[in-house]
Parts: C-alpha cells; structure tokens; sequence
C-alpha cells in the first residue's frame, strides 16, 4: 500500500493530463453504454412498429444513436491519445526522477549494486509501472465512477436487476481480481526477480566475455542462464494459465447475467410493470456495461509485479546520500573559489570496515602546486582523491577549499573545480573527438589538439584515417591500455579545472613516452598554472614535483621534494626501488 501511495505521489506533476485521460474514457465508456441500450430499444420499437404497422417517429432516436456512435469512436481515438499522452509524461518523468535520484547515490553505493542490476531497475522496472497508470488506477477510477452510475440507470427500471447487476459486476471487478492478486502475487514477484536475475546473467556474462572465455566458463554460465530462464518460463506460464482461467470464468459470468436480465425482466413485462422494448435494451446494457469491471482482474494481475517493481526503485531512491544527512539539502550552496586544498586531521572508513584507510590527514595544496602521492598497494591513495572529488562525505576532521568545507561547495561547482583522471575511466561507443567533447563540450579545435598533444597521442591520431573523427568501439575497443589512458588524460586536460587530479597517468608506458608525456605535462601547468595531485611512483614525475606525500596504511609518514626524501626517508627509497 505504501508503494501504491508513493507511486500516485510520484505521478502528481502529471495529474492534468491522467484526469483529462479518465475524463475521455468515462465519456467514451457511458457512449458506448448507451449506444448499446439505446440501440436495443430502438430495434425493439422499429420491430413492434412493423408488426403492429404503427407510425413511429424513428428520426430522433436514430439522431441519438449516430451522436452516441460518433462519441463513442472519437472518443476511444482520444481516449487512446490522451492516455498514452499520460503515460509517456508519467514515465519520462519518472525516469528522469528515478536517475536524478540516483545519480549522486552511485558513487556511495555503486559496490553494493552490479551494474546489470542497475540495468534491469532502471529500464524493467521502469516499465513495468508504466503499467500502473493505464492499466491499475485509470480502470480502478473507471469503475469506481461508471459501476454506480450503470447500476442506478437499471435501477430505474428494476430495483431487483441492478441489485444483480451490483452483486454481479462487484464479483467480476473485486471478487475474481481479488483472487486473481491473491493466487498471483507470489508468481508475479518471481516473475519480477526472475527476469532482473536473468538480465544480471546476460550483462556479467557479456561484459566479462573475455575472463568467460579465458576460463572456460561458456557451459557452467549457459548451464546457469537456461536454469533463471526455465525458472521464468514456469513461472510466466502459471501466470498465462491464470490469467486465461479467470478470464474464462469472467465471461461465463457475464452471459450468466444477461440470462439472470431476462429471467426479471420478461416477467415485467408480462405483467406491465416495464414496457417491452426495455427487454432487449437492458440485455444489451448488462452485456456491455461490465466493460466498466473488465480490465479490473487484469490491473489486479498487474498489480504485484508492479509494486515489486516499485519497490526495487525505491529501494535505491531510499539509500541515503551520506554527506547530505549530514548536511540537509539546500546547505551546499557555495561556489569553489580558488584558494587552498587542506586535509586538516581527516580520518575515514568504508561503511562496515573495521578499520578507518585514512588517518589524521594532513595535507595542504596551494594554487598552482604539484603534490604527488606514493604509497604501497592499499595506502589510502585513491581514497584520499576520492574525498576530495566529494564521491565520500568527511567524517572526521576537515576538507576545505578555501577555507570552505567541500560538503558546502555545490557539486557542479566541486566538479569544476577538480578533474579527475582516473584508472578505471569509460570510453564510450563514438570518435575520439565525441569522447573528448564529454569533458569540455565547447571546446575548440586547438583546445582539442593542445590537449592530444600534452597527453602524448598528437602522433597516433595523425596516423590514423579518420583522425579525431575515428570510431571507437565499446568500452574503448580498438584503443591500447596506454592509449585509452591517455585519451582520459587529454579529457581531464581539457576540464580547465583548478586541480588536476591524476592517478598513476604513465603506468604501464615505456620510458619514452612517459618522459615526453612528463614535458609535455609540465608545459601544460605552466600555461594552465593548474595545481596538481598525482599518483605516481616514477620517479621521472617524482622529480618535478614540489611536495611529495609518502603514504603506508592510511598514514602520511612523510611530506617533501624528491632529493630530500631521498636522503631522509628509507621508506620513500624502498618503495622507489620496489616499483
Ligand atoms: N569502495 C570501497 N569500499 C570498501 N573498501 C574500500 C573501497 N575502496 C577501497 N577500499 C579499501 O580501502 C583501502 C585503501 O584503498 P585505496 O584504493 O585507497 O588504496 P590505494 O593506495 O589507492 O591502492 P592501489 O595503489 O592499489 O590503487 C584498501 O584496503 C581497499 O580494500
């Protein structure tokens, strides 16, 4: 029920055009109603007129019955318009609503929830409430409105039949859907899962094709998909062979009633209590009027899978972004200015780690300074640039720019002001030129080509075809390791940020074109007078630094320029040696 209610909260920008859509599918229905009534009626008196050779004016109801026929087909054209008009607005806005939500969770809690998971929430679930609206509460609206309208309407002609009517249609609309949502629930939220697990498979099964490959894993995850896709296909198939059941026991129902119609209303009118042509019209009312309940055993059907959906959204909307419990909404509300970057006393863990990965930081980068960081395999490098992107909230001590806490600096405003090269950056499906404008999207043809050339790939884009206009495959096919990781350097070059974060920018390239990226480098902050944190353990980077910072489980052992670590830091010499 609770889904039920955030769902209609979440549909409230959209309320004009959903009531415009009940309104035309009421109007639609009752045409529809009482152009079968009206029909019955009217056949009924032309026949009684043509075997008695009474005189009958024929000209008003058939008036009545081509306005009704005409209302009734506009109106299911508009009805179909207007609806969907609803639900395309509904989910689009629940799609932008659902990814603005998630956005800034995803660097919090990405390594809780596997991209494929993430996959089959945004899209799947997504789609399955697409259902909630056409399908659940504008037939449920529908037949809240129409159900005791048609049942007045009979009873002005017999008390007796609309109670029939009311018993019959309250069965078909809430007895058999009641049911139905009952036999089909647990079905239903199989289904669901089924389907997000199957889509999980397919994406790790995918994206790993290589290591799947490598290790000879093809059968054991077939093996895997057929089992998740036979799971579904039982499960899907109960659902159909209910679903076909109660759609059966609808419709005996329905003829059932109009039996039960003429069984009142012949007597009727044996005894002059209703004027014969009524008979026929009736019948025809009853037969069509549980068009008002018919679509209800399916939005019952519906119904679960949608809300487990719903859940599965608001599962993820529900995780909290930790910085801003910390600091309610609206209180990052500072531009970066340039100024000085401090770590003053920051200690951070990972939720649920025993142990903090950074201790008693301190740091400080001024305007325009080269910081580089070295440390042993799980130091606490990437954690410390992470903070300082804002992807983790400060727990203790303080970040500032400044002298401005980050977690009041308006993240578009922290983006701007730090690009990040990291080690594990995307390269999308488009040309080089494509995958560079996502950095800077004005950015000029020598901007582009200034930043090639500083991160070292002005040669090979030259030797190629297509040049910046080349195709690159999916995830950067098609790319070396060193030159995809030197495209995410041209693309952080061209941020034009205050700080330049880079993470271990050379690693893996051959002596020469790790020092001409190093000149090149340097030329570029020189221009730029960016500052600049870097992992390295290259020494040909080490050196043109003005503070290195020696990091060993989380803590900074020792700050200062290359030659005089190495004449006051054994460590800063073990690990020279070691990398
Ligand atoms: N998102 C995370 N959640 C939980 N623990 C993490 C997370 N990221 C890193 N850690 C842990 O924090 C510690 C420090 O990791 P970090 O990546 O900062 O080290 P690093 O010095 O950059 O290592 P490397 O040079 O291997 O990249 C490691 O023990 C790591 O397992």
């Amino acid at each position: 029920m609770n889904e039920f209610l955030r769902l209609c909260a979440l549909m409230r920008p959209q309320l004009g055009w959903m009531l415009l859509g009940a309104l035309v599918s009421l109007l639609s229905l009752l045409a529809n109603i009482s152009l079968l009534a009206v029909s019955g009626w009217f056949l009924t008196i032309m026949a009684m007129a043509g075997l008695t050779g009474a005189s009958i004016n024929y000209f008003t109801p058939g008036a009545i019955v081509r306005f009704l026929a005409i209302v009734r087909t506009v109106g299911k054209y508009a009805e179909r318009l207007v609806t969907h008009q609803a639900t395309f607005k509904v989910i689009a806005h629940l799609r932008v609503h659902f990814y603005r939500q998630l956005e800034p969770l995803i660097p919090y809690h990405q390594l809780q929830l596997r991209s494929g998971d993430l996959m089959s929430r945004m899209q799947q679930d997504i789609d399955h409430i697409d259902n909630f609206y056409l399908r659940i509460l504008l037939p449920l609206t529908l037949a809240l409105i129409s159900v005791p309208l048609v049942c007045s309407a009979v009873a002005y002609f017999s008390p007796l039949l609309a109670l029939w009517v009311a018993a019959a249609l309250l069965l078909l609309g809430l007895g058999i859907p009641f049911l139905s949502y009952l036999w089909c629930k647990r079905s239903a939220v199989q289904q669901v899962a089924l389907t997000a697990t199957l889509k999980l498979q397919l994406v790790d099964s995918v994206s790993a094709i290589k290591e799947v490959l490598v290790y000879q894993l093809t059968g054991s995850y077939q093996q895997q998909i057929n089992r998740v896709s036979q799971e579904l296909y039982q499960v899907e198939l109960a659902l159909h062979r209910r679903q076909t059941l109660f759609e059966s026991m609808s419709f005996i129902l329905i003829n059932m009633m109009v039996l039960i119609s003429l069984l009142i209303t012949v007597p009727l009118a044996q005894q002059g209590h209703l004027a014969p042509e009524y008979i026929a019209s009736l019948a025809l009312l009853i037969l069509v009027c549980v068009e008002t309940v018919l679509a209800l055993p399916l939005a019952m059907q519906l119904l679960p899978a949608t809300l487990a959906s719903a859940r599965r959204l608001f599962e993820i909307m529900d995780k909290s972004v930790p910085q801003e419990s910390e600091h309610p909404e609206g209180s990052a509300v500072e531009n970066a200015v340039l100024g000085e970057v401090a770590f003053k006393r920051v200690s951070f863990s990972y939720p649920d780690a025993k142990e903090p990965v950074l201790k008693n930081i301190n740091l400080s980068l001024q305007p325009g300074e080269k910081v580089a960081i070295i440390g042993a395999s799980g130091a606490g490098k990437s954690t410390l640039v992470n903070l300082l992107m804002g992807f983790w909230p400060i727990e203790q001590g303080q970040l500032t720019i400044a002298g401005v806490p980050i977690a009041k600096i308006k993240a578009q405003e922290l983006r701007q002001y730090t690009a990040l090269m990291s080690q594990s950056g995307h390269v999308f499906k488009s040309t080089i030129a494509d995958n560079l404008r996502l950095a800077q999207p004005n950015m000029t043809e020598t901007q582009m080509h200034s930043a090639l050339d500083s991160a070292g790939l002005k040669a090979w884009i030259a030797s190629l075809p297509d040049g910046v206009n080349t195709w690159l495959g999916e995830t950067g096919s098609g790319l070396s390791g060193g030159q995809k990781q030197r495209l995410m350097l041209a693309q952080a070059l061209l941020r034009e940020s205050h700080v330049l974060v880079l993470d271990e920018p050379t690693k893996g390239l051959d002596p020469l074109t790790e020092q001409s990226i190093v000149n090149k480098l340097s030329l570029h902050l020189a221009r730029t007078q960016q500052s600049l944190i870097m992992i390295t353990h290259k020494p040909v980077m080490l050196q043109q630094m003005d503070n290195i910072v020696v990091m060993e489980q989380g803590h900074i052992v020792a700050q200062g320029k290359h030659g005089d670590l190495l004449d006051s830091c054994a460590y800063y010499q073990d690990l020279l040696d070691y990398f």
